[in-house]
């Protein structure tokens, strides 16, 4: 189900026009939809229902505090990166036990103030992190609860820079490799063995490179468990794609399906990191055409958002949907290529996009509520945009419009 429709000869965010939101609120905004980021943690929990899990959601997709409210709100766990991203979800009210904390640069003060806030699970990357760790936990006399995240080296089949169950990624411990991990890690005496963790990319929308690499995870599971290693989750991470064009990722219920069939009568509960399934279809961002330019070569469309505001299509020639707030019906069309105010040839929105447009015109950038905002920059000097929740007929401002006062704070600017 979409929360942003057409009626009208206008698209509404539930039941807000959005010519009314860009009003009130200037642009460019990122405007979210309570209603669906529900609707896309619901179709987890109601597939997991059956077996015992976690949905930790990957707070690096969207952090804003109210979208982790409500998710908070629906009993979700969470997936961090950062100290930084921890306090986020205190804040928002979520529960420590139910944090994992994912990634391979750990720092040792970020794992002192994990293992205060009593978090789930480390989700170890290499054996020197196991290590820092284990010294750590003992400084503080607790045991620190892990999973290795193992690399299985598989192609996820998704764009380079979002894969990361290869062996040439700086992601996860070999997987051939980890059962002897494993078995050090057991030795450590700050250290408690939990669970195994594997997250080989973002943006899949097929279930075989899931399928492929859960296979591996599993044959180590039973091997760990003739060692003696008994293992309590299993980590499947995230990854699970969305329709940005004409994609037809799996759905959650398919996914989970497939994932179930092949741990089988295991005693393992499932956690999945998923990020962008929950919050990239619960999110629009909002924009104003300012300039047309049209030129021999090409015609562009100057629009008031940039690279600095949404950079996935700069940096992964990612594409997104961008439509008219109102379309002018049957007017002339033309080929434009939307562009920002950025210096830079690749500050783009999207290229040889078919549309009317006039100056002044209000678009949206569809699929816009996950690596979006939390990817923005000041770049320019550029103000970042405010972000927007919608529920029902209410608008909320969740985070106001940077100004260039926050920018030149004075403990932003000049040395004493
Ligand atoms: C460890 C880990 N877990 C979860 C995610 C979330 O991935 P996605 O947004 O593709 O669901 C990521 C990002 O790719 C990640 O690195
Ligand atoms: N930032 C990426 C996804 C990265 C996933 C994080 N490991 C994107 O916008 O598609």
């Amino acid at each position: 189900m979409d929360y942003f429709n057409y009626r009208g000869g206008e698209l509404f965010a539930e039941e807000v026009p959005t010519s009314t939101i860009a009003e009130r609120f200037g642009t460019p905004a990122y405007v979210y939809s309570r209603a669906a980021l529900e609707q896309h943690y619901r179709e987890y929990s109601e597939a997991l229902a059956e077996r015992d899990h976690l949905i930790c959601y990957a707070v690096k997709a969207n952090s804003n505090l109210a979208v982790l409210d409500v998710l908070a709100r629906m009993g979700a766990g969470f997936d961090i990166v950062s100290a930084g991203e921890l306090e986020r979800v205190l804040r928002a009210g979520g529960d420590p036990g139910k944090v994992v904390f994912s990634g391979v640069g750990k720092q040792e003060w970020e794992m002192r103030r994990a293992l205060e806030a009593g978090v789930r699970c480390f989700n170890v990357e290499s054996e020197t992190e196991l290590d820092r760790l284990d010294t750590v936990a003992g400084e503080l006399g607790v045991q620190a609860p892990v999973s290795l995240r193992v690399n299985p080296d598989v192609d996820a089949g998704t764009h380079p820079y979002i894969s990361t169950g290869l062996k040439e990624n700086k992601f996860g411990i070999d997987i051939t490799e980890a059962l002897a991990v494993y078995a050090r890690a057991a030795t450590l005496p700050n250290l408690v063995v939990k669970g195994v963790d594997c997250h080989i990319g973002s943006q899949l929308t097929s279930v075989s490179p899931f399928l492929d690499a859960l296979d591996r995870v599993l044959e180590l599971v039973d091997a760990l468990s003739e060692n003696d290693i008994h293992i309590e989750h299993l980590d499947m991470g995230g990854g699970l794609g969305v329709t940005y064009d004409d994609e037809e990722p799996p759905r959650p219920a398919d996914y989970v399906r497939a994932l179930d069939e092949r741990i089988g009568d295991r005693k393992l509960e499932l956690i999945l990191e998923p990020g962008r399934s929950i919050a990239a279809n619960a999110g629009i961002m909002l924009t104003r055409v300012e300039l047309l330019k049209c030129t021999e070569h090409r015609n562009f469309a100057i629009v008031d958002a940039a690279m600095n505001d949404l950079i996935r299509p700069a940096l992964y020639s990612a594409w997104q949907a961008i439509v008219p707030v109102q379309p002018h019906e049957g007017a002339e069309e033309k080929v434009w290529d939307l562009v920002g105010p950025v210096c830079e040839t690749g500050d783009f929105l999207g290229k040889d996009r078919t549309m009317t447009l006039c100056p002044g015109d209000l678009l949206a950038v569809r699929s816009a509520g996950a690596y979006g905002f939390v990817m923005s920059s000041n770049y320019n000097t550029r103000n970042r945009p405010p972000e927007l929740m919608v529920d029902g007929e209410q608008v909320h401002i969740v985070r106001r419009r940077e100004t260039i006062e926050d920018q030149l704070a004075p403990e932003n600017c000049l040395p004493e």
